[in-house]
């Protein structure tokens, strides 16, 4: 299973966390409203580290996105609020990094609504509802992902913490396209501070 650890901003905290866990994907968050945001110094410095990296964007404009791409090597980008079917697939025309498109889990989850950006992304992402966009230290009723419908792999968000290990296995045996866990706030000893002891209990155990 695919593991992302998203929210890193401290280049020390990021450094040890990737030679300690070696995760799939280190999320690093531009949305400056969020307690994780990432300034352009440390950005840089966290550049250099041997580990894909994922730009999180909340209400971006393209040329911001393109713009953190090049700047700081970017693996993959996560879109994480309501950007349209044709902004995405703009972003796909002038980029090859990876795309992860976010679904906010309410109670229930519109399948038609996602099809029409499969074609453009590589990977949806399936976090928690909340006012803040992401972050909620909540998980959603993941019995709604049992209808999943498309062969496009996803990642499971929301809340996740050692104490969901158990169920997270169970779920990813029941449903192929699940392809990893995007782990945030269950893990920080404050925003943007990871616990590796706890992430690399979640590493070994997951
Ligand atoms: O974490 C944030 O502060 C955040 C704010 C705004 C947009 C996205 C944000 N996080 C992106 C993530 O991918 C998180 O890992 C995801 O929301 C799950 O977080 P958590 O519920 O704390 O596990």
């Amino acid at each position: 299973m695919k593991l992302k650890v998203c929210g890193m901003r401290d280049p020390d905290n990021a450094r040890e966390m990737v030679e300690g866990i070696h995760p799939d994907w280190m999320g690093l968050i531009f949305y400056p409203k969020s307690p994780r945001f990432v300034d352009d110094h440390s950005a840089a410095a966290i550049k250099a580290l041997p580990v894909d990296k994922v730009g999180v964007f909340v209400n971006a404009s393209l040329t911001e996105i393109l713009h953190k791409i090049v700047l700081f090597g970017l693996k993959a980008v996560q879109l994480h609020s309501g950007e349209s079917v044709a902004f995405v697939e703009e972003l796909r025309q002038k980029t090859n990094v990876l795309i992860f498109k976010v679904f906010s889990v309410n109670e229930e989850i519109d399948w038609k609504s996602m099809e029409p950006y499969l074609e453009n992304i590589d990977y949806f992402l399936f976090d928690t509802f909340t006012e803040a966009y992401g972050g909620s230290g909540k998980t959603f009723n993941w019995e709604i992902l049992l209808d999943y419908p498309f062969e496009k792999p996803f990642l499971l968000s929301g809340g996740l913490g050692l104490e969901n290990i158990a169920a997270i296995k169970a779920l990813d045996s029941k449903i192929p396209q699940m392809a990893g866990v995007d782990i945030n706030s269950k893990f920080e000893m404050e925003p943007g501070m990871k616990n590796l002891d706890l992430i690399s209990r979640f590493r070994r155990d997951i």
